[in-house]
Protein backbone atom coordinates (compact mmCIF):
# COMPACT_ATOMS: atom_id res chain seq x y z
CA UNK A 1 0.00 0.00 0.00
CA UNK A 2 0.95 3.44 -0.59
CA UNK A 3 1.91 5.31 2.57
CA UNK A 4 3.08 8.66 0.63
CA UNK A 5 1.24 12.26 1.10
CA UNK A 6 -1.74 12.96 -0.80
CA UNK A 7 -0.18 15.19 -3.89
CA UNK A 8 -2.02 16.63 -6.72
CA UNK A 9 -0.58 14.02 -9.00
CA UNK A 10 -2.34 11.34 -6.83
CA UNK A 11 -5.55 12.25 -7.36
CA UNK A 12 -5.22 13.50 -11.00
CA UNK A 13 -3.39 10.00 -11.65
CA UNK A 14 -6.42 7.48 -11.14
CA UNK A 15 -9.98 7.45 -11.04
CA UNK A 16 -10.81 7.47 -7.57
CA UNK A 17 -12.42 3.93 -6.75
CA UNK A 18 -15.42 3.87 -4.46
CA UNK A 19 -16.05 -0.14 -3.92
CA UNK A 20 -18.40 -2.20 -2.20
CA UNK A 21 -17.01 -3.99 0.43
CA UNK A 22 -17.06 -8.12 0.38
CA UNK A 23 -18.80 -9.82 2.93
CA UNK A 24 -19.14 -13.64 3.57
CA UNK A 25 -22.51 -15.42 4.92
CA UNK A 26 -21.84 -14.68 8.54
CA UNK A 27 -20.81 -11.29 7.82
CA UNK A 28 -17.31 -11.56 8.14
CA UNK A 29 -15.24 -9.66 6.11
CA UNK A 30 -14.39 -11.58 2.94
CA UNK A 31 -10.59 -11.22 2.31
CA UNK A 32 -10.47 -13.02 -0.52
CA UNK A 33 -13.22 -11.77 -2.62
CA UNK A 34 -12.02 -8.07 -1.71
CA UNK A 35 -8.81 -8.93 -2.66
CA UNK A 36 -10.66 -10.44 -6.03
CA UNK A 37 -12.23 -6.94 -6.70
CA UNK A 38 -9.16 -4.86 -6.13
CA UNK A 39 -7.40 -7.27 -8.97
CA UNK A 40 -9.84 -5.84 -11.03
CA UNK A 41 -9.89 -2.54 -10.55
CA UNK A 42 -6.16 -2.73 -10.46
CA UNK A 43 -5.83 -4.44 -13.98
CA UNK A 44 -8.20 -1.18 -15.11
CA UNK A 45 -5.83 1.09 -14.00
CA UNK A 46 -7.05 1.84 -10.74
CA UNK A 47 -4.57 3.34 -8.26
CA UNK A 48 -6.77 5.00 -5.84
CA UNK A 49 -9.53 3.05 -3.25
CA UNK A 50 -11.96 5.22 -1.14
CA UNK A 51 -13.52 3.00 1.36
CA UNK A 52 -16.67 4.39 2.10
CA UNK A 53 -20.55 4.77 1.75
CA UNK A 54 -20.13 2.04 -0.93
CA UNK A 55 -18.74 -0.19 1.22
CA UNK A 56 -20.98 0.27 4.12
CA UNK A 57 -18.86 2.12 6.48
CA UNK A 58 -21.37 3.66 7.92
CA UNK A 59 -22.36 0.52 9.41
CA UNK A 60 -19.09 -0.47 10.50
CA UNK A 61 -18.98 -1.98 14.21
CA UNK A 62 -15.59 0.02 15.87
CA UNK A 63 -14.31 -3.43 17.10
CA UNK A 64 -14.61 -4.46 13.29
CA UNK A 65 -12.30 -1.49 12.42
CA UNK A 66 -8.89 -2.80 13.20
CA UNK A 67 -9.60 -5.97 11.15
CA UNK A 68 -11.11 -4.24 8.40
CA UNK A 69 -7.81 -1.83 8.29
CA UNK A 70 -5.51 -4.75 8.47
CA UNK A 71 -7.21 -6.79 5.52
CA UNK A 72 -7.00 -3.67 3.27
CA UNK A 73 -2.79 -3.44 4.11
CA UNK A 74 -2.74 -7.20 3.82
CA UNK A 75 -4.60 -7.27 0.04
CA UNK A 76 -3.72 -3.82 -1.57
CA UNK A 77 -0.65 -3.80 -4.25
CA UNK A 78 2.26 -1.74 -2.83
CA UNK A 79 1.45 1.17 -5.08
CA UNK A 80 -2.43 1.25 -4.48
CA UNK A 81 -3.54 4.38 -2.29
CA UNK A 82 -6.24 3.28 0.15
CA UNK A 83 -8.62 5.86 1.85
CA UNK A 84 -10.73 3.97 4.61
CA UNK A 85 -13.50 6.23 5.80
CA UNK A 86 -14.44 6.92 9.86
CA UNK A 87 -17.55 8.42 11.52
CA UNK A 88 -20.28 9.44 10.52
CA UNK A 89 -21.15 9.95 14.12
CA UNK A 90 -18.30 11.90 16.76
CA UNK A 91 -17.66 9.20 19.19
CA UNK A 92 -17.12 6.35 16.18
CA UNK A 93 -14.62 8.92 14.70
CA UNK A 94 -13.01 9.23 17.41
CA UNK A 95 -12.25 5.84 18.44
CA UNK A 96 -10.93 4.80 14.84
CA UNK A 97 -8.93 8.32 14.66
CA UNK A 98 -7.07 5.96 17.32
CA UNK A 99 -6.84 2.53 15.69
CA UNK A 100 -5.97 4.79 12.55
CA UNK A 101 -3.16 6.01 13.92
CA UNK A 102 -1.39 1.95 14.16
CA UNK A 103 -1.51 2.42 10.66
CA UNK A 104 0.02 4.45 7.64
CA UNK A 105 -2.59 5.57 5.74
CA UNK A 106 -2.11 9.03 4.55
CA UNK A 107 -5.34 10.10 5.01
CA UNK A 108 -8.99 8.96 5.96
CA UNK A 109 -12.39 10.52 5.20
CA UNK A 110 -15.17 11.67 7.78
CA UNK A 111 -18.75 9.97 6.21
CA UNK A 112 -21.01 12.72 6.35
CA UNK A 113 -24.34 13.10 8.58
CA UNK A 114 -27.26 15.71 8.94
CA UNK A 115 -28.36 14.80 11.82
CA UNK A 116 -27.52 15.26 14.49
CA UNK A 117 -25.09 17.85 13.16
CA UNK A 118 -24.29 21.74 12.62
CA UNK A 119 -21.58 22.85 10.03
CA UNK A 120 -19.51 24.17 13.26
CA UNK A 121 -19.46 20.82 14.87
CA UNK A 122 -18.72 18.99 11.65
CA UNK A 123 -15.68 21.52 11.53
CA UNK A 124 -14.83 21.09 15.19
CA UNK A 125 -14.82 16.71 14.68
CA UNK A 126 -12.61 17.47 11.38
CA UNK A 127 -10.27 19.50 14.30
CA UNK A 128 -10.29 16.40 16.56
CA UNK A 129 -9.89 13.99 14.20
CA UNK A 130 -6.75 15.39 12.90
CA UNK A 131 -5.38 15.94 15.85
CA UNK A 132 -6.10 12.24 17.26
CA UNK A 133 -5.39 10.18 14.25
CA UNK A 134 -2.27 12.66 13.31
CA UNK A 135 -3.75 12.17 9.68
CA UNK A 136 -5.09 14.69 7.13
CA UNK A 137 -9.22 14.21 6.58
CA UNK A 138 -10.42 14.29 3.19
CA UNK A 139 -13.72 16.64 3.76
CA UNK A 140 -17.14 14.79 2.03
CA UNK A 141 -19.60 17.39 1.17
CA UNK A 142 -22.93 15.87 0.02
CA UNK A 143 -24.76 18.57 1.14
CA UNK A 144 -24.68 22.20 1.52
CA UNK A 145 -26.15 22.10 5.13
CA UNK A 146 -23.22 19.88 6.03
CA UNK A 147 -20.95 22.12 6.07
CA UNK A 148 -20.44 26.19 4.39
CA UNK A 149 -18.15 27.25 1.82
CA UNK A 150 -16.25 29.44 4.23
CA UNK A 151 -15.77 26.68 7.56
CA UNK A 152 -14.62 24.37 4.32
CA UNK A 153 -11.77 26.31 3.46
CA UNK A 154 -10.98 27.21 6.78
CA UNK A 155 -10.42 23.56 7.53
CA UNK A 156 -8.14 24.01 4.42
CA UNK A 157 -6.31 27.14 4.95
CA UNK A 158 -5.21 25.62 8.85
CA UNK A 159 -4.18 22.32 7.01
CA UNK A 160 -6.21 19.89 7.96
CA UNK A 161 -7.85 18.77 5.03
CA UNK A 162 -6.00 15.96 2.02
CA UNK A 163 -8.85 17.18 -0.34
CA UNK A 164 -12.04 17.69 -0.61
CA UNK A 165 -15.03 15.03 -2.29
CA UNK A 166 -17.85 17.16 -3.89
CA UNK A 167 -20.48 15.10 -4.11
CA UNK A 168 -23.78 17.79 -3.78
CA UNK A 169 -26.15 16.62 -6.56
CA UNK A 170 -27.65 19.39 -8.79
CA UNK A 171 -30.79 18.63 -10.79
CA UNK A 172 -28.39 20.45 -13.73
CA UNK A 173 -24.99 20.22 -12.49
CA UNK A 174 -23.92 23.64 -14.78
CA UNK A 175 -25.79 25.04 -11.99
CA UNK A 176 -24.17 24.48 -9.06
CA UNK A 177 -23.67 28.04 -6.76
CA UNK A 178 -22.11 26.04 -3.96
CA UNK A 179 -19.45 24.31 -6.11
CA UNK A 180 -18.65 27.76 -7.66
CA UNK A 181 -18.17 29.55 -4.34
CA UNK A 182 -15.96 26.79 -3.04
CA UNK A 183 -13.76 26.74 -6.20
CA UNK A 184 -13.50 30.75 -5.32
CA UNK A 185 -12.35 29.74 -1.91
CA UNK A 186 -10.52 26.75 -2.15
CA UNK A 187 -7.68 25.56 -4.21
CA UNK A 188 -9.24 23.81 -7.19
CA UNK A 189 -6.30 21.00 -6.94
CA UNK A 190 -7.60 19.83 -3.75
CA UNK A 191 -11.38 19.32 -4.67
CA UNK A 192 -12.60 16.11 -6.57
CA UNK A 193 -16.06 15.63 -8.17
CA UNK A 194 -17.33 12.91 -5.78
CA UNK A 195 -20.64 11.72 -7.71
CA UNK A 196 -19.36 9.25 -10.29
CA UNK A 197 -18.97 9.64 -13.72
CA UNK A 198 -21.98 11.36 -14.87
CA UNK A 199 -21.34 15.13 -13.95
CA UNK A 200 -17.27 14.44 -13.69
CA UNK A 201 -16.80 16.28 -16.93
CA UNK A 202 -19.03 19.14 -16.08
CA UNK A 203 -17.17 19.66 -12.34
CA UNK A 204 -13.72 19.19 -13.79
CA UNK A 205 -14.32 21.44 -17.42
CA UNK A 206 -15.97 24.06 -15.93
CA UNK A 207 -15.08 24.00 -12.32
CA UNK A 208 -11.83 22.89 -13.11
CA UNK A 209 -11.94 20.65 -10.25
CA UNK A 210 -9.12 18.05 -10.37
CA UNK A 211 -10.52 14.13 -10.82
CA UNK A 212 -13.06 12.47 -10.29
CA UNK A 213 -14.48 8.75 -7.94
CA UNK A 214 -17.14 6.75 -8.74
CA UNK A 215 -18.62 3.37 -7.83
CA UNK A 216 -19.19 1.95 -11.09
CA UNK A 217 -15.56 2.27 -12.05
CA UNK A 218 -14.99 -1.18 -10.20
CA UNK A 219 -16.72 -3.15 -12.52
CA UNK A 220 -15.69 -0.96 -15.79
CA UNK A 221 -12.44 0.34 -14.35
CA UNK A 222 -10.80 0.14 -17.84
CA UNK A 223 -13.50 2.59 -19.50
CA UNK A 224 -13.35 4.73 -16.73
CA UNK A 225 -9.81 5.51 -16.89
CA UNK A 226 -10.23 5.90 -20.50
CA UNK A 227 -12.63 8.44 -19.13
CA UNK A 228 -10.60 10.10 -16.82
CA UNK A 229 -7.71 10.27 -19.70
CA UNK A 230 -9.63 11.71 -22.19
CA UNK A 231 -10.87 14.91 -19.57
CA UNK A 232 -7.63 15.34 -18.71
CA UNK A 233 -6.67 15.49 -22.42
CA UNK A 234 -9.72 17.60 -22.98
CA UNK A 235 -11.42 14.92 -25.37
CA UNK A 236 -14.51 15.72 -24.28
CA UNK A 237 -16.04 14.14 -27.53
CA UNK A 238 -14.82 10.77 -26.41
CA UNK A 239 -15.35 11.32 -22.86
CA UNK A 240 -19.18 11.94 -23.12
CA UNK A 241 -19.25 8.68 -25.23
CA UNK A 242 -17.49 6.82 -22.65
CA UNK A 243 -19.83 8.80 -20.33
CA UNK A 244 -23.11 7.25 -21.95
CA UNK A 245 -21.75 3.53 -21.06
CA UNK A 246 -22.21 4.02 -17.12
CA UNK A 247 -25.44 5.69 -17.86
CA UNK A 248 -27.82 2.38 -17.55
CA UNK A 249 -26.44 1.11 -14.42
CA UNK A 250 -26.34 4.55 -13.17
CA UNK A 251 -30.26 5.31 -13.80
CA UNK A 252 -30.83 1.83 -11.55
CA UNK A 253 -28.44 2.91 -8.76
CA UNK A 254 -30.38 6.10 -8.65
CA UNK A 255 -33.66 4.93 -8.96
CA UNK A 256 -32.75 1.75 -6.21
CA UNK A 257 -30.61 2.94 -3.90
CA UNK A 258 -26.90 3.73 -5.22
CA UNK A 259 -24.96 1.95 -2.32
CA UNK A 260 -27.04 -1.55 -2.78
CA UNK A 261 -27.06 -1.32 -6.75
CA UNK A 262 -23.19 -1.41 -6.54
CA UNK A 263 -23.27 -3.98 -4.32
CA UNK A 264 -25.69 -6.63 -6.07
CA UNK A 265 -24.06 -5.51 -9.58
CA UNK A 266 -20.49 -5.98 -8.71
CA UNK A 267 -21.27 -9.88 -8.03
CA UNK A 268 -24.13 -10.74 -10.72
CA UNK A 269 -21.19 -9.18 -13.28
CA UNK A 270 -19.09 -11.91 -11.75
CA UNK A 271 -16.62 -9.17 -10.72
CA UNK A 272 -16.63 -10.40 -6.80
CA UNK A 273 -18.76 -11.79 -4.84
CA UNK A 274 -20.30 -9.24 -2.57
CA UNK A 275 -21.86 -11.47 -0.14
CA UNK A 276 -24.89 -10.50 2.62
CA UNK A 277 -25.08 -6.13 3.29
CA UNK A 278 -24.64 -5.24 6.86
CA UNK A 279 -27.69 -3.76 8.70
CA UNK A 280 -28.82 -1.23 8.49
CA UNK A 281 -29.02 -1.74 4.74
CA UNK A 282 -30.20 -5.03 3.65
CA UNK A 283 -30.11 -6.93 0.46
CA UNK A 284 -32.63 -5.50 -2.82
CA UNK A 285 -35.42 -7.34 -3.82
CA UNK A 286 -35.11 -10.76 -6.62
CA UNK A 287 -37.08 -8.85 -8.41
CA UNK A 288 -34.70 -6.35 -9.51
CA UNK A 289 -31.92 -8.56 -9.66
CA UNK A 290 -32.61 -9.73 -13.39
CA UNK A 291 -32.34 -5.68 -13.98
CA UNK A 292 -29.07 -5.25 -12.12
CA UNK A 293 -27.49 -7.70 -13.69
CA UNK A 294 -28.52 -6.80 -17.65
CA UNK A 295 -26.86 -3.67 -17.41
CA UNK A 296 -23.83 -5.01 -15.30
CA UNK A 297 -22.96 -7.29 -17.62
CA UNK A 298 -23.53 -5.18 -20.22
CA UNK A 299 -21.09 -2.64 -19.04
CA UNK A 300 -18.28 -4.98 -17.88
CA UNK A 301 -18.57 -6.09 -21.83
CA UNK A 302 -16.87 -3.14 -22.34
CA UNK A 303 -14.49 -2.96 -20.14
CA UNK A 304 -12.87 -5.69 -22.54
N1 LIG B 1 -21.22 8.12 -5.05
C1 LIG B 1 -20.53 7.94 -6.29
C2 LIG B 1 -19.10 8.26 -6.20
C3 LIG B 1 -18.51 7.67 -5.06
O1 LIG B 1 -18.47 8.21 -3.99
C4 LIG B 1 -20.67 6.53 -6.77
O2 LIG B 1 -20.86 5.66 -5.97
O3 LIG B 1 -20.60 6.36 -8.00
Amino acid sequence: MKTTPVTFEDLQSSVIAVPPLCRNKDLSLAKSQNSRLIKHMYKGGIRTLLYGGNANLYNIAPSEYHALLKMLVDISPDDMWVVPSVGPMYGTAMDQAKILSEFAFPTAMLLPTLFPSKPAGVATAIRHFVEKSGIKAVLYIKDGAYITPELAAELVNDGLISWIKYAIVEPDPKKDPYLKKLTKLVDTKLIVSGIGEQPAIIHLRDFGVTGFTAGCVCIAPSRSTAMLQAILKKDWDTAEKIREEFVALEDLRNAHSPILVLHHAVELAGVAQTGPVLPLLTELPANLLTKIEKAAKALLAKNG
